[in-house]
């Protein structure tokens, strides 16, 4: 079956846009290029779908018409205007699936713009399969986009997870503690890494490299011998060697977690039970910091506000040309698109051996690996 065409020659008339996960710093800035982009290349009517693909998902869909009025003073702020939802998700069942697709055309859409991260990806993809014209542009703070070397919000998570690392080093300091400071990122260690970076964090722990607690512990013993505390950064799906990931909980039924990177899992915590495993081996006290969702809040940086904007505008641009089933990327620093074919169900993770990760270790950060 295909409902719209893949490819069109000529401009859409009513092009749908929805936020879908969880939300970002930058949102707004793409929801705002996307609209003026259309508005003003082709005059498009756009709608924006309400609360991510739940909106879709209900009877009849909640959407809104998005002109220069509603998108005017936007760039700033943080989250989205059109609400989003990591919950969810179309392809729980065929009739969702249908209800989903049946709303589009109610809605009178030409075309759907996506703005998500790799779980909305999946989705789009698959809606895509489906006949659906789409074009997905990489959101989340994670960073973790398959084909993208930036998602945008990754900046502004990362400022503030620095912001808060340099505070912690100061009552560190003062109370000759270590400190733990736990941040999102799922799978992913893209902010524990480059946030840990650019506040000289003494340790980094990431998902992709199990951490050997003897090893991290005399890191620390050692450090508080010279320099009375030490700081770790870890990223929530960091786990032990020969350990188990700390869930939050299992929040949706769905996909086996054990099988992708991707599985619904609420992570959080791992700072916690770090403390309790390092304080016996430590003769300083041991605090634990988990940052949640302030990681997430608040006005984009500057880098970000652009970067969305050019995404948003690529999207645009996407749509003019009839490239759908694609996603907006960012590849060697230059814009480009991908297949959502190939972005759906992968991850990019930090990989073994990558220049952030060499250059920790050769100027003395602990990475928790085996001495
Ligand atoms: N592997 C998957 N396959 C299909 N849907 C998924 C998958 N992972 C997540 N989803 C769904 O995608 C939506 C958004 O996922 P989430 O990971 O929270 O956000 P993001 O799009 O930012 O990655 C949710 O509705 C979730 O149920
Ligand atoms: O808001 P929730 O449900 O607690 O989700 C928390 C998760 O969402 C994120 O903030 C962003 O992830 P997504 O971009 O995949 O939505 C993760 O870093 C974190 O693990
Ligand atoms: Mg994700």
């Amino acid at each position: 079956m295909s409902l719209l065409p893949m490819s069109a020659p000529t401009c859409p008339r009513r092009v749908g846009i929805l936020t879908g996960g969880g939300d970002c710093p930058g949102l707004n800035a793409v929801i705002r290029a996307v609209t003026q982009s259309l508005l003003r290349q082709c005059g498009a009517e756009v709608i924006g779908i309400e609360d991510g693909f739940a909106g879709l998902l209900c009877e009849p869909p909640r959407a809104r018409r998005l002109d220069w009025d509603a998108v005017s003073g936007i760039l700033l702020l943080g989250g989205t205007i059109l609400g989003s939802s990591n919950r969810a998700n179309p392809l729980d069942s065929a009739q969702a699936t249908a209800l989903t697709l049946a709303n589009v055309r109610r809605l009178g859409l030409d075309a759907l713009v996506v703005i998500g991260g790799d779980g909305s990806m999946t989705i789009a993809h698959a809606l895509a399969q489906q006949g659906l014209a789409i074009v997905g542009v990489p959101k989340t703070i994670d960073n973790d986009l398959y084909g993208c070397e930036r998602s945008f919000g990754f900046d502004t998570a990362v400022a503030t997870v620095t912001e808060a690392l340099e505070r912690i080093q100061t009552t560190a300091h003062s109370h000759r503690r270590v400190m733990i400071v736990e941040t999102m990122g799922r799978w992913a260690g893209w902010i524990a890494l480059e946030a840990g970076l650019a506040a000289a964090a003494d340790a980094i722990l990431l998902p992709e490299l199990d951490y050997d607690l003897p090893a991290l512990a005399r890191h620390c013993q050692a450090r508080l011998l010279r320099e009375r505390y030490s700081v770790i950064c870890i990223g929530e799906g960091a786990k032990a060697l020969g350990g188990t990931a700390t869930l939050q909980a299992t929040t949706w039924p769905m996909t086996d977690p054990a099988a992708g990177a991707i599985a619904p899992l609420r992570l959080g915590g791992v700072a916690h039970r770090l403390n309790q495993a390092l304080q016996p081996l430590l003769q300083a006290e041991v605090r634990a910091t988990v940052l949640g969702h302030v990681q997430r809040g608040g006005s984009p940086t500057p880098f970000d506000r652009v970067l969305a904007t050019l995404y948003g505008n690529q999207a645009a641009q996407l749509l003019l040309q009839g490239h759908f089933g694609r996603m907006v990327t960012l590849s060697g620093g230059q814009l480009g698109h991908i297949a959502l074919a190939e972005v759906a169900q992968q991850q990019r993770t930090v990989p073994p051996g990558h220049p952030l990760l060499q250059a920790a270790q050769q100027i003395g950060v602990c990475l928790g690996q085996p001495d």
